[in-house]
């Protein structure tokens, strides 16, 4: 008998050298419409499958391959009595090869395509080809790649068959595809429909879209990877490739430059933590006053800023070494400047936007995800002071709040005149955190504000603030001792602004 292969394929690139090959191999080919004319009109010989059924493509295509003559022909046990009695009885071949890829729901959702054409593009009769194949691959080899045709071919003429080992393998990347085309069809309709993603379960596809040099250290495999429908909201004007460290560290200046960005602001990260952060009259000025807040951590950092680069923030940045920038957009002249005094400084834009809107952490016990929003401002309105009000400090006290929010935890930021002086980030201790960014402010710390991402479990945090001449602090307050805290705070002289949340970032 004759073996047979199901040729129906939306991309049809490849398919008439595949069923070329194989009508010279012995075997029939079996087509729905458009795939059964491209074969005609090449001159190979093909069986319609509405010529086997006896049953014609309905719906405008929606119905064409659904028919018990061919899934069971697909589907049926070879080895199994039962299973060969019915094929007998019902007058039903088999068919041992399935070659079928799907309507392109993605490149129609990408097009920007309305719902109508979105649900035209739903496969339905290609995914149950697929599953039917993948299901029964003790028998049957399936491709649903284009790039599949030529090894499994050329296997076919070496073996004479195609092995159980690469119908096996086949068949897992069957399954894969046909996940990963309903996710993507969720995603694309969801985001038609205007509909969030469910919270108790998750279904992601996930593409990697860049291969990684390494992860964090030289020893760990690592990439890039988003959900078909996704792009990347940053661009790379120039440089070298993002390594994953400056990819952790983008997405802390993304996430500090979305905080600052009522202002002409910068910040300078390392270890996904800010060294600087400055808001100034002109994006120079800014650079330069985030620079200065920690100049020696400032070296190979990530710098990022709220407004366009033009000649002289350039001039300013390509002084120092940096790794990578990232700006909303950039000057010719600018970048001419930067690509030629730094080679491989990764220029990046960025006009807002993000792939998720959970973060998603990956742990040992499973993956946390959380809503990913910026941490909420504060406001007088509805937080309190605690001793003589400080309005002359407040947008200090604010973007001293910013930065500790953007800050890893336990941070607090001391601010003077819209620049951070010192900022003390990553400490087990709040104590040891105010230390560190009051020996960093030095002279500075006089009349400057401080913020602190939580509460003070005891007063001694205020205490060495008040020693490096802090003038008013802003905290979210909740701890138990919080009366003690504001009652140190006020027999020092400190103004306190409770906010009311805290803003820790593990
Ligand atoms: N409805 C069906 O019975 C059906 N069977 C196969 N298809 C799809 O039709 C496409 C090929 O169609 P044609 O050979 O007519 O160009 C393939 O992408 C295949 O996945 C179908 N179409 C969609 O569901």
């Amino acid at each position: 008998m004759k073996r047979r292969a199901l040729i129906s394929v939306a991309d049809k690139s490849g398919a008439l050298e595949l069923g070329q090959t194989l009508v010279a191999l012995g075997w029939e080919i079996l087509s729905s419409s458009g795939t059964a004319k491209m074969f005609r009109d090449a001159g190979v010989p093909v069986v319609e499958v509405s010529d086997l059924t006896k049953f014609p493509h309905i719906l405008g295509g929606r119905v064409k391959t659904l028919h018990p003559l061919v899934f069971g022909g697909i589907l049926a046990r070879r080895d199994l009595e039962a299973d060969v009695k019915d094929m007998q009885d019902h007058g039903i071949a088999g068919i041992d090869m399935v070659a079928v890829n799907l309507y392109p729901f993605e490149k129609t959702a990408r097009s920007g395509a309305v719902l109508d054409a979105l649900i035209e593009n739903i496969d339905i009769g290609g995914v149950a080809l697929i599953r039917a194949a993948a299901k029964n691959y003790r028998y049957v080899a399936v491709m649903t790649d284009p790039a599949d045709y030529a090894p499994v071919l050329e296997e076919l003429k070496a073996e004479g068959d195609v092995t159980l080992e690469t119908r096996r393998r086949l068949a897992l990347r069957a399954f894969d595809a046909t996940a990963r085309y309903d996710a993507t069809i969720g995603d694309g309709l969801r985001r038609e429909l205007g509909e969030k993603p469910g919270e108790d379960s998750v279904t992601l596809s996930l593409v990697r879209t860049q291969e990684l040099r390494y992860g964090e250290n030289p020893h760990q495999r690592a990439g890039v990877y988003l959900p078909p429908l996704a792009d990347s909201p940053v661009t790379q004007l120039a440089g070298k490739e993002l390594s994953y460290n400056n990819l952790l560290d983008l997405d802390a200046a993304m996430r500090a430059t979305a905080m600052l960005q009522s202002d002409v602001g910068a910040v300078v990260i390392k270890h996904t933590t800010p060294c600087g952060m400055a808001i100034g009259k002109t994006v120079a000025e800014a650079y330069d006053r985030a620079f200065a807040c920690d100049s020696l951590s400032a070296f190979g950092g990530v710098v990022g800023v709220t407004r366009h680069i033009d000649l002289e923030t350039a001039g300013a940045i390509s002084k120092h070494f940096t790794e990578v920038l990232l700006c909303p957009s950039i000057d010719d002249a600018a970048l001419k400047l930067l690509t030629e005094k730094r080679k491989n400084l990764r220029v990046m834009t960025w006009k807002g936007g993000r792939v998720f809107d959970k973060q998603m952490v990956s742990t040992w016990c499973g993956l946390l995800m959380q809503d990913d929003e910026l941490a909420p401002l504060p406001d007088q309105k509805k937080g309190h002071w605690i001793g003589a009000p400080r309005p002359d400090l407040w947008d200090d006290l604010v973007l001293a709040w910013k930065v500790a929010a953007v800050s890893k935890s336990n941070a607090v930021a001391m601010v003077k005149d819209g620049e951070a002086v010192g900022i003390g980030m990553g400490f087990c201790s709040r104590v040891f955190a105010v230390e560190f960014a009051a020996r960093q402010a030095g002279e500075r710390g006089q009349g400057a504000v401080m913020a602190s991402d939580a509460f003070f479990p005891f007063p001694d945090g205020v205490e060495k603030a008040a020693a490096a001449g802090i003038a008013a602090i802003i905290q979210p307050g909740g701890s138990v001792r919080d009366e003690e805290v504001a009652a140190r705070a006020q027999e020092l002289g400190v103004s306190m602004f409770i906010s009311g949340h805290r803003t820790f970032r593990h």
